[in-house]
């Protein structure tokens, strides 16, 4: 008799606004669907942060065809950095407040419809980037993004509520820096090394940004006046920042980032997939890995 295909779920019990409860029945949802379509299922909740990347290494070592990250982009960045250039694909069951790589992918946001298309779904070939040593599938960066990534991680309540009123408190206080990049000196609002097209929630940073062209979108945003900030939201809301005279945008296969510790505010701030990061030697070297990643589609 053929071998039934594996199929593994690594779920984060803190993702999301879903009750344990909720997440439990979504589970056993999962097996009895995963069941009925012929595959061998397994479904395992996460432990600790970094688990996810344990319990994917160690999928792929066993030739677990799909992997199914059930959680946050967080949860999805830990999964899937362990499948890359593996044969095992990643599906994805967003449960984040943000949901960045499966709202770009076009996915369904219900968890169910999700759990049905990475059980139907057919692999694909996208890019991922890396920032320093740490894996991205979304977007990583620098200036005003890092320090609300760095804000936000400090507020005891997660969600999109909070993460905006980080955003606009952060608005006020943030000074733009000056950065070298690839050896040219540029002074930042923000910079963007965008693999999908939006941070999460439909902010979208890179609007034509193509996951899978073996290129990341490098995105500036020049130091703009404060009135300006309410177009500037609109316009990332609305998917047209490129369109706005303070953004630049071009497609690099890699881009070495520094900074001037001497006169920089504070360490160099960079995130990755909106994880904060703290890089206390100012450099960052950025590069796409190509084609390295398989999602069902
Ligand atoms: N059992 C656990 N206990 C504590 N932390 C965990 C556990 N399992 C996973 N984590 C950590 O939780 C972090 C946040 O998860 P994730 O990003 O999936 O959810 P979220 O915060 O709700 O979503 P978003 O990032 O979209 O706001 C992950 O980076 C992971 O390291």
């Amino acid at each position: 008799m053929a071998q039934l295909s594996a199929v593994l779920a690594i779920i984060n019990p803190l993702s999301g606004t879903l009750s344990i409860a909720q997440k439990t029945r979504l589970r056993d949802t999962f097996l009895q669907r995963a069941e009925g379509m012929g595959f061998a299922p397994e479904a395992i909740f996460t432990d600790y942060p970094g688990h996810a990347t344990e319990l994917a290494t160690a999928a792929v070592t066993r030739g677990v065809s799909r992997v199914l990250a059930v959680g946050g982009d967080g949860t999805i960045n830990e999964t899937a950095r362990a499948l890359r250039r593996s044969a095992s694909v990643l599906g994805i069951v967003p449960m984040g407040s943000g949901n960045g790589l499966a709202r770009h992918l076009g996915l369904p946001l219900h968890p169910l419809k999700a759990i049905d298309r990475a059980l139907a779904g057919r692999p694909v070939v996208i890019d991922s980037g890396e920032i320093n040593e740490h894996a991205f599938f979304c977007t990583a960066g620098l200036g005003f993004e890092a320090y609300v990534a760095h804000q936000f991680a400090l507020q005891p309540v997660r969600g999109l509520p909070t993460y905006l009123r980080t955003a606009f408190r952060s608005f006020w206080s943030y000074q733009p820096d000056r950065y070298w990049i690839d050896g040219e000196e540029r002074r930042l609002f923000s910079l963007s090394f965008a693999n999908a097209g939006q941070f999460g929630n439909n902010a979208w940073v890179a609007p034509t940004a193509n996951i899978a062209d073996g290129k990341l979108e490098q995105c500036e945003i020049r130091p703009f006046p404060a009135q300006t900030g309410a177009l500037l939201t609109w316009r990332l809301f609305n998917k047209s920042l490129n369109l706005s005279p303070y953004w630049q945008g071009r497609s690099v296969t890699k881009a070495s980032v520094r900074v001037d510790l001497q006169t920089h505010r504070g360490p160099l701030l960079i995130h990755a997939d909106g994880e904060p990061i703290t890089i206390p030697d100012g450099q960052a070297e950025v590069r796409v890995l190509p084609g390295s990643l398989l999602v069902l589609l």
